[in-house]
């Protein structure tokens, strides 16, 4: 069995949103002070490196992330190559797409260039490239990217409109490392109460 872990590194150098906490991990207790154990914490925002977003992160009525449904975030899922495309609309995923129902989709824009510093600008669905994952009936999408939206937009269209089409939110993944094909996604949240968002390990699992 191949594994390829397509998660990010979390560290203290980790580019977060602008403005975001910084993740940090230190030592609260040394086995030196314990007599036994170290004893580690981290402080993070949810949505730094690898993570999903719950339907909550951006409506207020939506879904926490210890509600999720977990199914949707284990299974089959293809990587598909659309760095070289224009745009990310419904006509330029078609071909790319056809016959690939019920498969959670990972797009490599490889657009975040430099893993140590949070993007400028970066590519986004057309809101027609939706209509087209919804008569996929796909379940999850994964990017890339710090998000699905473009980074300065407050109305988060593309969030809402996958939201209210019933497809999760997978982001911050890095596929630099694995080809265009088939695998078995496994990217589960952690188990937090009310939380808009979690880090995942994210992994692809090629049989
Ligand atoms: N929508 C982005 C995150 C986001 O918008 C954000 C993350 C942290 C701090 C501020 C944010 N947006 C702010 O206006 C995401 O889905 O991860
Ligand atoms: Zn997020
Ligand atoms: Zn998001």
């Amino acid at each position: 069995m191949n594994i390829y872990d397509i998660s990010r590194t979390l560290h203290c150098k980790t580019p977060t949103w602008p403005g975001d906490t910084p993740f940090s991990y230190s030592l609260n207790w040394t086995k030196e002070e314990t007599g036994s154990v170290n004893v580690g914490r981290i402080e993070m925002s949810v949505h730094t490196a690898t993570h999903i977003d719950a339907p909550y992160h951006f409506d207020e009525k939506g879904a926490k992330v210890d509600q999720l449904d977990l199914s949707v975030f284990m299974g089959r899922a293809i990587v598909v190559d659309v760095s070289r495309l224009k745009e990310l609309n419904r006509v330029s995923l078609e071909a790319l797409l056809k016959g690939q129902e019920k498969k959670r989709v990972l797009f490599k824009t490889n657009a975040w260039e430099d893993e140590e510093v949070f993007p400028e600008g970066i590519p986004s669905l057309k809101l027609d490239a939706i209509t087209l994952l919804k008569e996929l009936s796909v379940p999850l999408i994964g990017v890339d990217l710090p998000s699905v939206d473009q980074l300065e937009s407050k109305d988060l269209e593309v969030h809402h409109l996958l939201h209210e089409t019933n497809i999760s939110i997978l982001e911050g993944i890095d596929l630099r490392n694995v080809d265009e094909g088939e695998y078995q996604l496994v990217a589960l949240p952690l188990k937090i109460e009310g939380a808009d968002g979690s880090p995942v390990r994210a992994v692809l699992v090629k049989e």
